[in-house]
């Protein structure tokens, strides 16, 4: 069943349409990337799917839900993290987290922010102001908010960009764990091929506003005769 249908979604700005005629679904548990050059409109397309901006055209529904007409019900559904997203800089990290899951209205909200806490090694943390932070404590922290909630639905928009390769690997790790365990789907945006290799189980190839290509990572190479997802990036890129 999928949890996530998006169909025939279209936005411009002004005279550049960054997205055009654009469908997806993501399956109950299921992990799917959204690749493409910097421009494609993987993002534009996170953002109509998550509500945050309108598109001029298509529909998108989540659980069964129509977004425009249910947002509230849907969205409590799902989390979203994303770099650019700033968390309020003043507070202290179990402040932040502490906020959300009151916003939330979790059933424990200590217990889960403690669980959230140890899982993404924030305990040196909790006291520190998030404008304090580096970017990539701060995706930490991020991600542990993300997943506060147990959402059906995480939406991540280069969720590892700003850790480092040992960071960056535990946090792949985990968020594969974390989402097996709650059965939660994932949908990520990465420009990091080996990154989508090991999380997702298919691919969208997005250039130019349109997907592209569809499947699994080995079926995309076969269909490109590539060796491996870099290479196929290259070739769908390079048109
Ligand atoms: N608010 C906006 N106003 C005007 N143009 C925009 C706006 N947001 C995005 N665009 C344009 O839409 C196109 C798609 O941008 P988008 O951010 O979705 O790409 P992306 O695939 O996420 O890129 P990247 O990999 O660089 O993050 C680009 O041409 C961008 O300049």
């Amino acid at each position: 069943m999928s949890i996530l249908r998006a169909s025939h979604l279209v936005k411009r700005f002004g005279p550049v349409t960054a997205v055009r005629d654009l469908s997806l679904t993501v399956g109950e548990g299921e992990v799917v990337g959204l690749l493409g050059p910097n421009g494609a409109g993987k993002s534009t397309t996170l953002h109509m799917l998550l509500g945050l901006i309108t598109p001029d055209a298509g529909r998108v529904e989540l659980f069964g839900l129509e977004l425009a007409r249910h947002r509230t019900e849907a969205l409590s559904l799902l989390n979203f993290a994303a770099g650019y997203v700033d968390l309020p800089g003043v507070l202290r990290v179990r402040e932040v987290l502490d906020a959300f899951a009151r916003l939330y209205a979790l059933r424990r909200p200590r217990e889960r922010v403690a669980e959230m806490v140890e899982l993404f090694e924030l305990g040196p943390l909790v006291k520190r102001q998030v404008m304090a932070l580096s970017s990539g404590q701060r995706t930490r922290v991020q991600l542990a908010k993300a997943l506060l909630n147990a959402p059906r639905l995480l939406v991540l928009d280069e969720p590892t960009a700003h850790l480092d390769p040992d960071a960056g690997d535990r946090v792949r790790g985990l968020l594969t764990r974390v989402a097996a365990e709650n059965g939660s789907a994932m949908l990520v945006t990465s420009h990091n091929m080996r990154e989508v290799e090991r999380m997702c189980d298919r691919v969208h190839f997005m250039a130019d506003g349109v997907i592209v290509a569809t499947g699994t990572a080995a079926e995309l190479a076969g269909h490109y005769g590539a060796e491996d997802l870099e290479e196929v990036f290259l070739k769908v890129a390079r048109g």
